[in-house]
């Protein structure tokens, strides 16, 4: 059990695989093309894989220095079957023996005819997505499922000691939510001291297994709770202390990514647990009475960026590393967060310009950033990795003098701005103006922007970016593509209609394509959720607009309709939040070339002729600081960021924002704040809950809750839709409401589309005579 810890280590590997061949394989699955063995043997490839990858890297074969973090779909989900934590309406799923199975498995993910999957939320600040388990107070907890066993027992039989990964039981409960059935005011994280005898029994299991480490997470304790801080003190404290004194246990490492544990590492750290992960490039360096608390606990310092994909600045580093072994026993060097959120290799990036290149560290070269700085700590000879060190400074002081990183004329710009910059007039003299331009029904119909991206439009990217489509021939598939899309919304009666955005691959990285400051990456995918991936763009530098970017796909669509057609922009914190962002300034500063980049953009959308302008901002919450005490600057320089990109436009255009969540509560002032027209939110799944947030906050203007869910194929029925358009009107005054869906139609099918959408318009119209 007091097997010393590795020097080097990785909280997490990428588990999608280097060419996405997890999505492949799982969609496959889906579409009934291949088997449960072919999906079987495709992931255990991919695992074994990693093991054997990760060992030559440096990580080494069999001193539990690699995390065995595979996961088919999430791993909140991966814990929850593990503990057979499943809704009541999901009881069927259970074969006879009492297991959840494959199919199973992803039932609880995706739902079926009948059936809402789990709810999908953001994992911490991130653009990672969990599942979010539910429990009621007679949850029965039951071992229901041995994919984390077997993974330790398949990578032991090719020779892998690995560390298997499980989510912490107190973060598990925190991010629960109470199942339907629970009485009002039930808190899933009373079920602690059910759920904790689980947990010692799968130590046990695990143990015999062959694991000699076990890597429990615990990235909630780095968050403000809505749970009292004495309470959850306490509760961590019996938690690991039950866990530690387990008999038969593997060698127990609890990890803390995201941020700063604050004042619950002393407490964590002496109840007996074996290592401790910090993550030290979100949260600062722990005073040194906190740490000494640790005792002979090892602490696995997380020094190496796993969010990001800078080269580490290996100097800083090493200082930090011997601040902390002045202190503690025993230190490991680490990434800060799992490596899931970093594409595998800068090698797969041939295309990337040379010098930007040498910049980088996706998830393999940070692997080698961990290996490198653990002969800080492991007795190597002294000035052994000097060489190392001086090369990182080298490199990034070449950055900071490239051209491009900084540019005087776009300091200058975001120099001289005034408040005026940030202010449009007073929304009763927009509204007024708005009114007499655009000539609305009250409850207006309109869609968030995308339509469905076919495998035919798709597929023509594809071919233009090979080479086989001129600009011409993809210019006019993409225009008839938009004409269809116009014209199925002219069919339906919709009121403010959409372009469709079939040319946009992603709602950040076409703008990251098409703005200077940005490079993006051909293989650099990143789960976003289930099979779903992105490729965050790279911001390296100081941010412009060589030419107009949407203007010309947004005047041919108005030219095809008298309706109003909406111009699509992303605004400038989902564009951080979901791009690669340079870490030599502070965010709110970038921001803000973004948003006159933007600026730039909703001017000549007017110039164009298009009156209603959408700023989606589906980030704005994800990038809210986990302490509340760091949360009001975030919220001023994003706000004013907002702001800055639409302020320009004239009182007559309608600026829309959208964003997709509906748990608004913990920023709706800041939603008040954007000084938007029209805001679009999440509602259908939560039932149009949200208007009651609405109504106490007299929200004023324009506002859309979502009245179709587009994360399901389901369709609603109109008399559905009528419900909730009226519930809606219960509670907010009818002129203020727009009918929409959720958010954007791209990863549904024209089919459930199109019957979703002819509900939708028809119920409006149904309630607009009832007024
Ligand atoms: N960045 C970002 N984050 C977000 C969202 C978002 O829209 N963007 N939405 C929220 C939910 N997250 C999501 C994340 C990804 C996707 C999504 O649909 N991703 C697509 C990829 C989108 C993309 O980049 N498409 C490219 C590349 C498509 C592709 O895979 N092409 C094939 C070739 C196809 C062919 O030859 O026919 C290939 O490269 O193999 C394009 O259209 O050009 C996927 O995983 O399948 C949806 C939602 C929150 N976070
Ligand atoms: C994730 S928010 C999506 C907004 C975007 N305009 C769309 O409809 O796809
Ligand atoms: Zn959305």
């Amino acid at each position: 059990m007091s097997t010393a810890f590795p020097a080097a280590t990785i909280i997490g590997y990428p588990r999608i695989g280097p060419h996405r061949e997890l999505k492949r394989a799982v969609e496959s699955y889906w579409a009934g093309e291949s088997t449960a063995a072919q999906l079987e043997d495709t992931t255990r490839r991919l695992r074994l894989n990693s093991y054997g990858h990760l060992a030559a890297l440096g990580l080494g074969e069999s001193t539990s220095a690699i995390p065995a973090s595979f996961s088919l779909y999430d791993q909140v989900l991966d814990t929850a079957a593990t503990f057979g934590v499943v809704p009541d309406r999901f009881r069927d799923l259970y074969d006879d023996d009492g297991r959840l199975g494959l199919d199973a498995y992803f039932t609880l993910a995706r739902g079926d005819a009948g059936r809402q999957p789990l709810e999908m939320t953001k994992w911490f600040d991130t653009n990672y997505h969990y599942l979010v388990p539910e429990i009621g107070p007679g949850t029965r907890f039951t071992l229901a499922n041995n994919w984390i066993l077997r993974n330790v027992e398949e990578a032991a039989e090719q020779g892998f000691t690995v560390r298997p990964t499980i989510i912490g039981p107190v973060t598990f409960l925190l991010l629960s939510k109470a199942a339907d059935e629970a009485p009002a005011g039930f808190d899933p994280f009373s079920r602690l001291d059910d759920l904790l005898p689980l947990y010692v029994q799968f130590l046990e299991q695990l143990a015999e297994a062959g694991a000699q480490w076990v890597q429990l997470e615990e990235p909630a304790l780095v968050a403000d709770q809505a749970v009292p801080t004495a309470e959850l003190a306490d509760a961590v404290e019996r938690a690991y202390r039950l866990l530690a004194a387990a008999k038969e246990r593997p060698a127990v490492l609890v990890t803390t990514q995201y941020g700063s544990l604050g004042g619950l590492l002393p407490i964590l750290g002496s109840t007996g647990i074996d290592a401790l992960h910090l993550d030290l490039v979100k949260g600062g360096l722990p005073p040194a009475a906190d740490l000494a608390a640790l005792g002979d606990t090892t602490l696995i310092a997380g020094v190496v960026d796993g969010h990001n994909i800078w080269k580490a600045d290996l100097a800083r580093a090493a200082t930090t590393l011997s601040t902390l072994t002045a202190s503690v026993s025993r230190v490991s060097v680490a990434t800060s967060t799992s490596l899931q959120h970093v594409p595998h290799s800068v090698e797969d990036e041939p295309q990337l310009n040379r010098e930007l290149r040498t910049w980088l560290a996706f998830a393999d070269q940070k692997v080698e950033e961990v290996v490198t700085l653990s002969r800080l700590v492991d007795h190597s000879p002294a000035g052994t990795i000097d060489a190392a060190i001086a090369e990182a400074s080298a490199v990034l002081a070449a950055r900071a003098a490239t051209e491009g990183v900084i540019r005087s004329e776009v300091r200058a710009r975001v120099g001289s701005l005034t408040p005026s910059d940030f202010t449009r007039v007073p929304y009763p003299e927009r509204s007024a103006a708005q009114e007499t331009a655009l000539q609305l029904p009250v409850l207006p119909t309109t869609t968030i922007g995308s339509f469905p991206q076919t495998a035919e439009v798709r597929s023509a990217r594809a071919r233009f970016l090979r080479g086989d489509l001129t600009a011409e021939q993809y210019t006019s598939l993409m225009q008839e593509e938009i004409s269809r899309v116009v014209a199925l919304q002219e069919d339906l009666g919709f009121d403010v209609l959409v372009h469709g955005e079939p040319e946009r691959n992603d709602m950040v990285q076409y703008f990251a394509e098409n703005l200077d400051g940005f490079d993006v990456t051909v293989n650099g995918w990143v789960q976003s959720y289930g099979s779903r991936c992105t490729r965050p763009s790279i911001l390296w530098g100081d941010v412009s607009r060589p030419d107009a970017i949407t203007v010309r796909w947004a005047e041919y669509a108005q030219s095809l309709t008298e309706k109003p057609v909406k111009g699509m922009l992303t605004g400038p914190v989902t564009i951080l939040a979901w791009s690669f962002v340079r870490d030599d300034q502070p965010l709110g500063e970038t921001a803000n070339q973004v948003a006159l980049a933007l600026r730039d953009e909703v001017s000549d959308l007017e110039r164009a002729g298009i009156r209603v302008i959408q700023v989606d901002e589906p980030a704005l919450r994800e990038l809210l600081p986990l302490r509340k005490s760091l949360q009001p600057d975030y919220l001023t320089w994003s706000v004013a960021s907002f702001r800055l990109a639409t302020a320009g436009a004239t009182p007559a255009t309608q600026i829309h924002t959208h964003l997709c969540y509906s748990e608004f509560g913990a920023i709706i002032d800041a939603i008040d704040g954007l000084d938007a027209d029209v805001t679009s939110i999440e509602a259908a799944r939560s039932r149009m809950e949200v208007v009651h947030d609405l109504q106490g906050q007299q929200f004023a203007r324009g506002v859309g809750p979502g009245v179709y869910d587009i994360h399901s194929p389901r369709i609603p029925g109109e008399d559905e839709v009528v419900e909730l358009v009226e519930k809606a009107v219960r509670h907010v005054p009818a002129r203020q409401l727009w009918v929409n869906p959720d958010c954007g139609l791209k990863t549904r099918g024209y089919t459930e589309t199109t019957e979703s959408l002819r509900n939708l318009v028809n119920a409006a119209i149904r309630v607009r005579a009832q007024l």
